[in-house]
């Protein structure tokens, strides 16, 4: 698909006197692996906070596929296909990857005891169903051997994966991803980087990825979008903004990052 999945107008957060995010215009392509870079303090998160319906923007726009997302709360925008990864929750760390992977599928009807009593046969369908692609993610991220190992048993690296994989139970377009090179050892970086590769050509998922990482940036991102002081200061191939003299100034001028 060609176009834009994501547009940004003129967005802005402010807290009190702080300027997070201050005016930044942007857009995502449709079927990219795009980056968002900038010194500590440029607003990074807090524009993902806002794209992911975590924070409501001061003003601007946030436009999906031309629709109005402005200020749309998480679950309404999970619906939509805009899936931001989170570090496994605390209570998770003790049910085993399989069973990580089972519950990020939306809809359980075995949630439902209702369900269970008036259709119990589709319950058990969907319940297969769930399990299959489940072992599927599995297969897919390398991660089958540690199939009914608990989450807070894997290293870092096995749980990023798994992170991303909970993204491949549900019916993701747009992926929001924070980090997913924090505290990962270099062999493990590269089968990270190879999995969002492939996520990208194979199931189509764009991707929005904060990274410090530079490395990481310039292997997977384009466009590369830099922000600085709350808006964007340019965007384009990562072996351009490299060289541009006001990324340069941004990350080390202002003794930032
Ligand atoms: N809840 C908040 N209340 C007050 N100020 C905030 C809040 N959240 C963020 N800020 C401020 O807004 C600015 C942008 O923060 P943000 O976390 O978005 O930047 P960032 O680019 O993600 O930084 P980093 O790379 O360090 O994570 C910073 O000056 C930060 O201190």
């Amino acid at each position: 698909m060609s176009g834009t999945a994501l547009q940004v107008d003129a967005l802005t957060r402010h807290y009190g006197g702080v300027r997070a995010v201050n005016g930044a215009s942007f857009e995502i392509p449709e079927g990219s692996i795009t980056g968002l870079i900038g010194p500590n303090g440029a607003g990074k998160t807090t524009t993902f906070n806002m794209i992911a319906g975590a924070e409501t923007p001061t003003s601007g726009r946030i436009r999906f596929r031309g629709q109005d997302i402005t200020g749309r709360p998480t679950h309404e925008l999970f619906h939509l296909g805009i899936v931001r990864t989170f570090q496994l929750p605390q209570e998770f760390a003790r049910l085993t990857a399989l069973e990580n992977l089972m519950a990020a599928a939306p809809g359980q009807p075995g949630e439902s005891i209702l369900l269970n009593w008036l259709a119990p046969g589709r319950v058990r369908a969907r319940e297969a169903e769930v399990l299959e692609r489940a072992e599927e993610s599995l297969a897919f991220l390398g991660l089958s051997q540690v199939r009914d190992i608990p989450a807070g048993n894997l290293s870092g690296g096995q749980r990023k994966l798994l992170e991303l994989g909970r993204t491949m139970m549900t019916d993701a377009q747009l992926v929001l991803l924070d980090e997913p090179g924090a505290g990962v050892n270099p062999t493990l970086m590269l089968r990270i980087a190879d999995m969002i590769r492939r996520l990208n050509a194979e199931r189509g998922y764009t991707f929005c990825i904060i990274e410090h990482d530079m490395d990481l940036i310039a292997a997977l991102c384009d466009p590369v979008i830099v922000l600085a002081e709350g808006r964007v200061l340019t965007r384009g191939a990562m072996a351009d903004i490299r060289e541009d003299p006001r990324v340069i100034e941004a990350y080390f001028g202002g003794g930032a990052a």
